[in-house]
């Protein structure tokens, strides 16, 4: 059995973003990302700050893992990263999970596609704007789109934008009119990852938030859309495992 890298199993928490902010999960995350966004929140994943972390672990080592830290106190599993869709194992572990009626959740920025997406409950597919100086490949989120609405999954999946400017902003009205279909989400940037006070980072953030609605108020393209803050960085700041 294909073993998967894992940096963390944490929770239960409440999912702090995108179609499903608010609901009580446990999270897997994966080591290594084809990305290095600028200001990514969980660069220990691929910067090599934490690669003595990382377990190799089958699909039923993380369910027993996930079962001793949450106990009988969840029915959901996100999985993130890093990008868990660099993992062909993870279709192993989405099927075991779902054998014991555990909903699976992944958090992917659509770079790579899987044969599994179709079977994810709650699928966020993440394309990165300008700010994280990463390129889109238009050709490979075409092609993951295309792939779930043979699949009749649409109804499953949703586009998520991370917003730190107003470059950003024309990016994320190129991806909404490019893919009309699925459910998009904008999402508060969080440019002060080194900040230790929760106080104050919440603070900051929702005048970030202010300013973003103001901007999808205004826009004639971002109607049926989606606008939230990262519910978890209110709560508790920059704290990993949270
Ligand atoms: C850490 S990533 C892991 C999954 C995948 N690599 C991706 O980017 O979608 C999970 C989510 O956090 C978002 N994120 C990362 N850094 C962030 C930041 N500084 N502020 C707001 N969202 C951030 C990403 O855009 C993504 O939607
Ligand atoms: N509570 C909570 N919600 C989240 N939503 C996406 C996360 C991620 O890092 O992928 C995340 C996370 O790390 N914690
Ligand atoms: S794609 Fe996700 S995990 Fe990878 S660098 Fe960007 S935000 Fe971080
Ligand atoms: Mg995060």
């Amino acid at each position: 059995m294909r073993k998967i890298p894992v940096l963390e199993i944490f929770g239960p928490t409440i999912q702090g973003e995108g179609m499903v902010v608010g609901r009580k999960t446990m999270f897997v995350r994966t080591a290594g990302c084809d990305y290095r966004c600028a200001w990514c929140d969980s660069a220990f994943t691929w910067d090599g700050s934490a690669k003595e972390d990382i377990v190799q672990m089958t699909s039923e080592d993380i369910w027993q893992r996930l079962q001793e830290v949450g106990g009988s106190c969840f029915d959901h599993v996100t999985i993130s990263g890093g990008n868990p869709a660099l993992l062909s194992a993870i279709d192993n572990l989405i099927d075991l999970l779902q054998e014991k009626s555990i909903e699976v959740a992944l958090e992917t920025q659509g770079s790579r596609y899987q044969n599994w997406f179709v079977k994810i409950d709650d699928l966020t597919i993440s394309p990165k704007p300008p700010s994280s100086k990463m390129k889109t490949n238009w050709e490979t989120l075409d092609d993951i789109i295309h792939q779930l609405e043979i699949n009749d999954r649409l109804a499953h999946a949703s586009l998520k934008v991370v917003i730190f400017d107003k470059e950003d902003l024309r990016y994320a009205e190129k991806v909404h009119q490019r893919y009309p279909k699925l459910a998009f989400f904008l999402q508060v940037g969080n440019d002060d990852l080194e900040e230790i006070e929760p106080q104050q980072l919440s603070r900051h953030l929702l005048n970030k938030y202010e300013w973003l609605i103001d901007q999808v108020v205004a826009s004639t393209v971002l109607n049926r859309v989606r606008v939230l803050p990262q519910v978890h960085a209110l709560v508790w700041g920059n704290k990993r495992g949270v």
